[in-house]
């Protein structure tokens, strides 16, 4: 990288611009090597420095390193395994584990009453923790602490996050923010990536939309579907958190095989017990703490499938009361 030229950098990675947002270097577009160019810059990115909160750095060697990680970074994080390091309870009581290690295509409940402390662990991940957040947990990515430029990085492609409120601000068609997107990761040939999103989340709501209806004009539930088709197809984030999919008015299962079947780490905090046995383990919360690592059991399997039969008449009823019928005993 070091002696690449900067022109060469940009035509090969035009989100290169972005490490650099904000400072307002002068031109990059130059025949100078990368070297060079920092080199060139040095006093002037070494007083920035301090003002940039993307990049934590001692020296141009650093500067380097950073924006060797950053291009990385846009390529696609490559994840085999991600660690949870104990930390304390709201009360200050250690957690009772010391790590908890998840995989990919793992798909991990969350569970525990109200105001527990579902969302603080999803956030703690978001926000790969390093003993500095209220619970003092820390999140390995690989075995290791992540580097700092992830956790500051406005395009974070570590983690994705479906959250329980989801609103539209752009007014843009669905197939227009879809083109966006792919823009954005680079997508040559969008086209077939963008009807098969569509088609994809079509078949999680209820109610279809179309490619030229507008964001805004999406119900909930078809936001919803709309962000989990295309956090499983077009973004490269391999760790996907859920908080509380069961209001979302989707297929919950459907939702759950889409993400999965592209390798990914799915934590979903719960309070359905459906999606909580279809889990491959629950982390059961208590009063801010990790109180427990339940493997799903095989009995635990089997009632799932019951649950899934009484799921299967309220879903029913419920769609049957929608289209305006009367129901007979
Ligand atoms: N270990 C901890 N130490 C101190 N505060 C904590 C800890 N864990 C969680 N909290 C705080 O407790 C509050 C409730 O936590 P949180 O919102 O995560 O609960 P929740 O289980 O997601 O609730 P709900 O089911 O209602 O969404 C938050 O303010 C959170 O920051």
């Amino acid at each position: 990288m070091k002696q690449t030229t900067m022109q060469q950098l940009l035509t090969q990675y035009p989100y290169v611009e972005d490490f650099f947002a904000g400072l307002e270097v002068p031109v990059l577009t130059t025949e100078q090597t990368v070297e060079n160019y920092l080199f060139s810059h040095k006093e002037f990115l070494m007083e920035e420095k301090s003002t940039t909160p993307a990049i934590v750095l001692q020296d141009l060697e650093d500067y380097i390193q950073a924006m060797e990680l950053f291009l990385h970074e846009e390529d696609g994080v490559s994840l085999s395994s991600l660690t949870i390091v104990a930390g304390v309870d709201k009360a200050g009581n250690p957690e009772s584990f010391e790590t908890i290690t998840l995989y990919p295509s793992q798909v991990i409940a969350i569970v525990g009453p109200t105001g527990s402390g579902k969302s603080r662990l999803l956030a703690d991940i978001e926000w790969t923790a390093n003993g500095d957040t209220q619970t003092k947990r820390k999140i390995y990515i690989n075995g290791k602490t992540p580097d700092l430029t992830w956790r500051y990085s406005v395009t974070n492609q570590l983690v994705a996050q479906l959250s329980q409120n989801m609103n539209f601000v752009i007014d843009a068609t669905v197939y227009e923010f879809l083109e966006l997107h792919a823009q954005c990761r680079n997508v040559a040939q969008p086209q077939a990536l963008i009807a098969q999103i569509i088609q994809q989340a079509n078949a999680l709501s209820g109610e279809k939309f179309h490619p030229e209806t507008n964001v805004t004009a999406l119900s909930g539930g078809q936001s919803r579907a709309l962000m989990i088709a295309d956090t499983a197809i077009l973004s490269p984030s391999p760790i996907v958190l859920i908080d509380e999919i069961e209001n979302a008015g989707i297929d919950r299962k459907k939702a759950l095989d889409l993400l999965l079947s592209q390798e990914k780490i799915v934590l979903m905090a719960t309070h359905d017990p459906i999606l909580c046995l279809m889990a491959d383990k629950r982390l059961v919360i208590k009063n801010g703490g990790i109180l427990d690592v339940i493997e799903t059991s095989s009995q635990e399997k089997d009632l799932q499938a019951k649950l899934w039969e009484m799921d299967g008449i309220i879903t029913d009823v419920r769609t049957r009361l929608r289209a305006g019928e009367r129901l007979e005993k």
